[in-house]
């Protein structure tokens, strides 16, 4: 799909080296979300998605995470309301996790790490009509936040756990139909944070408007030593690398309003 973004992540160093600093970006992400200073935002609506599983196309290593990818061709996958004026496509979700249960999110509330977190992707098709394009606009994005917590498993996640074995190394693509990214959302999708920030990988682009859900999804313990089970090198290298802490750190607010849509 447009989202497949195998040549500039390909093109990109092969290990993340620790946070790339954008000359003059201020709004970069991830942030720590003070919870306090958020500011309750009645104009919020609640967010409206609408996603087909049958348009579940592929998972894949990218040498950096695991992504799922979708058909983003049709407007079959929509995210609109919320903070969004537009409407977004998805086209890929992925997560961002530790080495160990103490850390691994991106984002964090209060200062308070989670042990992972789980981005779905979304482009402007109001506006745009590739992702490439809406990935350079300040309105292009729309990413989700969710934080994993460990607890119970989680019986919609087991499917994809059960997948990664096929995509232990880099650039591994497996076949990957009928999975319903709404399954991955928490009950409760109306509290969320709000901000504009940017992507937290190379190209940092500052594009994305993001929603980061006010409660966590729980994952098993087993389930989140699989995602550890991933490679961030190819077959042919000779030293293997654990696909861990794959996160970007926080990142200044410089002056942003992080917005809430419940008191
Ligand atoms: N972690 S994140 O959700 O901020 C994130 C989402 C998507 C991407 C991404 O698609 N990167 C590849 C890319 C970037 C710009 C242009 C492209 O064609 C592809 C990177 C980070
Ligand atoms: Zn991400």
């Amino acid at each position: 799909t447009a989202c497949s973004s195998k040549s500039v992540l390909s093109q990109m160093h092969p290990m993340w080296l620790g946070p790339l600093e954008v000359p003059g970006g201020d709004h970069q992400s991830p942030i720590d979300i003070a919870v306090k200073k958020a500011v309750f935002d009645s104009d919020l609506k609640p967010l409206e998605s609408s996603y087909d599983p049958q348009t579940c196309q592929q998972i894949w290593n990218n040498g950096y995470s695991f992504l799922v990818e979708y058909d983003d061709t049709t407007d079959k996958n929509t995210l609109k309301g919320g903070p969004l004026q537009d409407k977004y496509r998805l086209c890929q979700f992925h997560f961002h996790w530790g080495e160990s249960n103490d850390w691994g999110s991106e984002h964090t509330v209060d200062r308070r790490l989670f042990p992972a977190e789980l981005h779905l992707v979304h482009w402007n098709s109001d506006r745009y009509t590739l992702f490439e394009e809406a990935v350079m606009e300040e309105n292009g994005l729309a990413v989700i936040g969710i934080f994993l917590k460990v607890g119970k498993r989680h019986e919609g996640l087991q499917k994809l756990v059960d997948a990664l074995p096929a995509i232990r190394h880099k650039d591994s693509v497996v076949e990957f139909t009928r999975f319903d990214p709404a399954s991955l959302l928490p009950s409760n999708i109306d509290d969320y944070w709000t901000y504009h920030g940017s992507l937290t990988t190379p190209p940092l682009t500052e594009s994305v408007t993001w929603i980061v859900m006010k409660q966590h999804i729980e994952v098993s313990h087993d389930q989140l030593a699989v995602f550890r089970s991933l490679l961030f090198t190819s077959a042919e290298e000779e030293v293997q690398k654990s696909m861990v802490n794959n996160f970007r750190v926080q990142q200044p607010l410089r002056g942003r309003t992080v917005r809430s849509s419940f008191t």
